[in-house]
């Protein structure tokens, strides 16, 4: 049976990254995505904004929706002081398949929970079973007709608290234009948009930041 587009990003990362090195990791797919297969990574350039918006917040506790690879689990892992950790949602089985093998390549797996499900199941298991308190950092890239649901979600289940940091992938391309309309008129929410691009491409996209007030 031949393999999945994930299936031999994983195996170029495997044949030429680092293993336990989480910089070579990332490089080796932005390598093999901007060269060979298109694949929706958040990328080298809105990764840098993913980054830095991490290092601000400086999350204890962290949550992504949409791990695909896990490109974006290790980018965020790498970054996370000690004792902090990242619980990453993914629905689809392949791709968590691929995510639990590059994370633990990339040697992160020890801050990184995987979690597979969809995330309206998950995020309201989050407190009970998963033992988390509140979020204080969420990076929402997995379905743009999901953001505005599970930020309503989040906010029911009382996981964000007054500073906790969301991010969001593609609110151009693909576009997420009911999320923004819904979180730019939201007064519990302070937003920033960081303009950018489609990974591994030329076309324009955008990240949002909105920090809930309380
Ligand atoms: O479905 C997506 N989830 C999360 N991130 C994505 C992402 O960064 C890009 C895209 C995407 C972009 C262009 C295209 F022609 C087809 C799909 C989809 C997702
Ligand atoms: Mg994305």
């Amino acid at each position: 049976m031949n393999q999945s587009k994930e299936q031999r990003i994983l195996n170029f990362v495997l044949q030429n990254a680092v293993r336990g090195d989480p910089c070579s990791v990332l490089d080796t797919i932005d390598k093999y995505c901007s060269q060979k297969e298109w694949a929706m990574n958040v990328g080298d350039e809105k990764g840098l904004i993913l980054d830095k918006t991490v290092e601000e917040a400086n999350p204890s506790v962290a949550l992504e929706l949409g791990t695909y690879c896990g490109y974006s689990a290790v980018r965020i892992a790498r970054l996370l002081k000690a004792g902090a950790y990242l619980l990453t949602v993914e629905f689809n089985p392949e791709f968590a398949a691929i995510a639990k093998q590059m994370i633990e390549f990339a040697g992160v797996q020890d801050k990184v929970k995987l979690l597979e499900g969809p995330s309206e199941e998950i995020i309201p298991q989050l407190k009970k079973k998963y033992e988390v308190d509140t979020l204080d950092f969420v990076f929402l890239d997995h379905w743009k007709d999901r953001y505005t649901p599970d930020t309503i979600l989040l906010q029911e289940c009382n996981l964000l608290r007054k500073g906790s940091v969301l991010l969001a992938d593609n609110i151009i391309f693909p576009g997420a234009p009911e999320f923004l309309n819904y979180i730019r008129n939201n007064p519990h929410f302070q937003c920033t948009n960081y303009p950018s691009h489609l990974e591994y491409m030329k076309v324009v996209d955008a990240m949002e930041k909105a920090v809930f007030l309380g």
